[in-house]
Parts: C-alpha cells; sequence; structure tokens
C-alpha cells in the first residue's frame, strides 16, 4: 500500500515490522521529537502518524497537515494531540490504553519502597564514600498509606501490587470507581493529610494542570513522600521544590517533567536536580521491551486498520465504527458534520451514478457523522468530486 506512515519518537521496531507484514511499504522512522517548521515538514505529505509523548500535535499544526488522515500514539495520554481539533478535521486519533500500565505500576512500588528506606539519599552518599549506616527516617512500606490519585487503569493496579506488600491503600478519583481489594475512597485532601505515600495517576491537559497545586503540597505529612509518574503540569514544580529545599516533603520520585528533552542530545533542566531525596527518572514508566513491544503492534494494527478499512474502533476522539473485512470493490470513508439529510444526500448521489450499496456502517460522535459504505462496483472520480463536495462534508476517502 502506498500510504505514507511517519514514526516519531523510537517507536518500537514491532511497528514497522507489523506494518509491512500488512503490505505498508511507505515507512519513515525519526528517532526523536519533532516540533515546529520541522515537525510540519516531515509529516507534510504523511497520511498517518505515529508519535509517543512527547511531540505537540496542535490546532496549528493539525491545520497544517491537510493530508494527515490518522493519528497514532504509541502510548497511553493523549494530551499531546488537540483532540478536538483532529475531530473537527476528520482525523481519527488512537493509542494503546494498557499495554505499559502493568510496567508503570511496578516502577511507582519500586519508587515507593527505595523513598521510605531514604535509598536515593543513601545510594548518593555511598558513591561519595560516606558510609551512612543509620535506621533514622527510614521505613517498611508494610502497613504504611498509599494514597492514590486517580484510580484507573494504572492506579487501581498500583493498589493491588501495593496490598500485596502489606501496604494500606486509599484513593481519590472524580468517578465513581470499583475499589480493588480492600483499597477506600477519600476525599483528596484528607488522602494528602494522611498518606505515607502519594501517588499521582491522572491524565494530563487543563483539567489537571497544577493538580497538586502548592496549598495541597502544604497538606502532606513532611515526612511523607510524592511519587509523579503521569504528567509533568499535574504538580506544581516550583512548590514542590520548595516543598523539598524546605525538608516539608520527605522525598519525591518524578518521571515526567513540565518541559521535557526531545531527544538525548538536549540537556534534562529541572530545579530538583542535585537534590538528594529525589530520585528523577527521563520518562521511562511505561519504558519496558514487554510494553513497547505490544504497543508497537496494538497501535501500528488500529493505524493499518483504519488506513485500509476505515475502521475507528477505539478512536479516543472519533465516531467508532467496528471493523468490517473490505471484501467489495469500493469503500467510501466519509466524516462530515453531523447534521440532517448528509446520508440521504449522499445516497442520493450513489443512486444517481447507479450503484448499488452493500452495506452502509454510520456512527457520530458529538459534531462528527462518520459512514462508511461499501459498493460492489468502481467509483468514479466524478463521483468522488460530488461527495467530498457534499455541503457537510469534512473529508473523504476511498480504500
Ligand atoms: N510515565 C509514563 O511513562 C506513563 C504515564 N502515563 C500517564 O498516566 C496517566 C494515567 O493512565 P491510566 O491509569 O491508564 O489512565 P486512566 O484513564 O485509566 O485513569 C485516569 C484516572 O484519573 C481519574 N481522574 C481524572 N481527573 C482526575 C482528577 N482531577 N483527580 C483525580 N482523578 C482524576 C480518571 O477518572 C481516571 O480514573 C495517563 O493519562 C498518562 O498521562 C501512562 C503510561 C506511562
Ligand atoms: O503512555 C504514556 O502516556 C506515557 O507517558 C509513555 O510515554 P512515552 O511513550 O514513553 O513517551
Amino acid at each position: 500500500m502506498n500510504d505514507k506512515i511517519v514514526l516519531l519518537e523510537k517507536i518500537h521496531p514491532s511497528a514497522v515490522e507489523n506494518l509491512q507484514a500488512q503490505g505498508f511499504t511507505n515507512i519513515v522512522q525519526v528517532p526523536r521529537a519533532l516540533a515546529g517548521a520541522e515537525l510540519i515538514d516531515a509529516l507534510s505529505d504523511a497520511d498517518a502518524v505515529g508519535i509517543r509523548s512527547n511531540t505537540q500535535l496542535t490546532a496549528d499544526v493539525l491545520h497544517a497537515l491537510p493530508r494527515l488522515r490518522t493519528i497514532g500514539c504509541f502510548c497511553i495520554g493523549t494530551n499531546q494531540v488537540d483532540l478536538n481539533t483532529a475531530a473537527t478535521l476528520g482525523i481519527p486519533v488512537f493509542n494503546a490504553p494498557y499495554s505499559n500500565t502493568r510496567s508503570v505500576a511496578e516502577l511507582v512500588i519500586a519508587q515507593a519502597i527505595l523513598l521510605l528506606r531514604r535509598i536515593p539519599e543513601k545510594n548518593a552518599r555511598s558513591h561519595r564514600g560516606v558510609w551512612d549506616k543509620s535506621a533514622t527516617g527510614a521505613f517498611e512500606t508494610r502497613g504504611k498509606l498509599l494514597g492514590i490519585i486517580g484510580y484507573g487503569n494504572i492506579g487501581a493496579q498500583v493498589g493491588i501490587l501495593a496490598e500485596s506488600v502489606g501496604m494500606r491503600v486509599c484513593y481519590y478519583d472524580p468517578e465513581s470507581k470499583l475499589p480493588l481489594g480492600n483499597a477506600r475512597p477519600m476525599p483528596l485532601d484528607e488522602l494528602l493529610r494522611q498518606a505515607d505515600v502519594v501517588t499521582l495517576h491522572v491524565p494530563g491537559g487543563a483539567s489537571t494542570t497544577n493538580l497538586l497545586s502548592a496549598e495541597r503540597i502544604a497538606l502532606m505529612r513532611p515526612s511523607a513522600v510524592l511519587i509523579n509518574a503521569s504528567r509533568g503540569g499535574v504538580v506544581d514544580i516550583d512548590a514542590l521544590n520548595a516543598a523539598l529545599r524546605g525538608n516539608r516533603l520527605g522525598g519525591a520520585a518524578l518521571d515526567v517533567y513540565p518541559v521535557e528533552p526531545r531527544s538525548e542530545k538536549e540537556e534534562f533542566v529541572s530545579p530538583l536536580r542535585g537534590l538528594e531525596n529525589v530520585i528523577l527518572t527521563p520518562h521511562i514508566g511505561g519504558s519496558t521491551e514487554e510494553a513497547q513491544e505490544n504497543i508497537g503492534r496494538e497501535v501500528s494494527d488500529k493505524l493499518a486498520r483504519y488506513l485500509s478499512a476505515g475502521t475507528t474502533r477505539s478512536a479516543v476522539n472519533f465516531p467508532e465504527v467496528a471493523h468490517q473485512q473490505k471484501e467489495v470493490v469500493s469503500r467510501i470513508l466519509h466524516v462530515h458534520r453531523n447534521e440532517p439529510g448528509v446520508i440521504a444526500r449522499m445516497n442520493a448521489l450513489f443512486a444517481e451514478s447507479g450503484l448499488n450499496i452493500v452495506a452502509q456502517h454510520l456512527q457520530t460522535r458529538g459534531p462528527i457523522g462518520y459512514a462508511v459504505t461499501d459498493v460492489d462496483a468502481p467509483i468514479e472520480q466524478s463521483l468522488m468530486k460530488k461527495l467530498c463536495g457534499e455541503s457537510a462534508a469534512i473529508r473523504c476517502h476511498l480504500v
């Protein structure tokens, strides 16, 4: 297949292998995130793009890419993409909602144990030749209270793993959630006041920016530790820095930052660098061989199915049409504004051309309608022009 697929940010080779196995040969790989003119240039003739958490597909970038048909986020978070703009431009966005959740949960448990035992400080001192053999301020995790903010796929797994090392678990989530194990819901301020370990597992974006504000950090116990493997903007980093430097917090482990380097060549800058009671990791919560290989396969499958058959099942911003094997001569993917009469007008165009519809699937989501129509005859360019020029049409393709 001729569709051009650009994969940024070192997406696992399983993606390319999978795409090639399905007949996609025009694949370009870039081992880092791109931005600005460089990003637009790299994607100007792409039909599909694969990104991870670092590439910002803003409204401006999306408007500059009229050819782009679909986006694959080879990760969980989709806050780096302007999802509404993508939908209104007729671009479905896919992600991998589960594949790296276990990897994050395991890292968080490891960090909780290391922080409660003051290992980051002991490690730093040992490297400097200091033999600091002391139990002061070092605690077991057993019996301690873990407070999980955001009890979704990752938060709930963290809770289960924490109970297996003897922690008590409470969580805060604005949605009603089934508590797993012995976890119990708790109001946010109460959780912050009581927990020995606080861990964040909320989505990024405007609704969670500075969720952990200076006021909320001030509620935490001076001995408590904070873990953030969600998104950098969720914590007020200056307030956290001040709390750590003022000994108003026991320690922290951060995997995500308000600003992250786009490649290994850029320096990582953070006010927390140099603090011995802070673990800093380079956004590797989901970076395990297992997770990345699975994500590569899963998201490339979703891109391939959309490009070859119009399937939008599990898209995060788009009406979902289930996978139907394309066994007909022509399939038309028609994205349009969700308003009365569009299908009637479309079908009148098919009838005028003497075409019989074999199958038709319509789904809508908010302002967007998406119709997949199968006909058992070739489609003339003139008909495609009329379908694409239909008054409510956003875009249409033949697959
Ligand atoms: N560090 C890393 O490498 C990775 C980071 N992540 C981040 O972790 C986030 C969470 O992932 P999942 O658990 O899979 O997502 P999820 O969607 O299953 O769970 C998120 C939970 O947060 C809750 N939530 C939303 N707003 C909230 C608020 N203001 N306060 C408390 N809870 C709130 C939601 O109701 C939901 O239950 C992702 O969105 C991504 O940003 C995900 C994977 C890897
Ligand atoms: O899955 C996510 O949301 C992550 O944060 C992982 O991002 P990454 O693929 O490592 O850039």
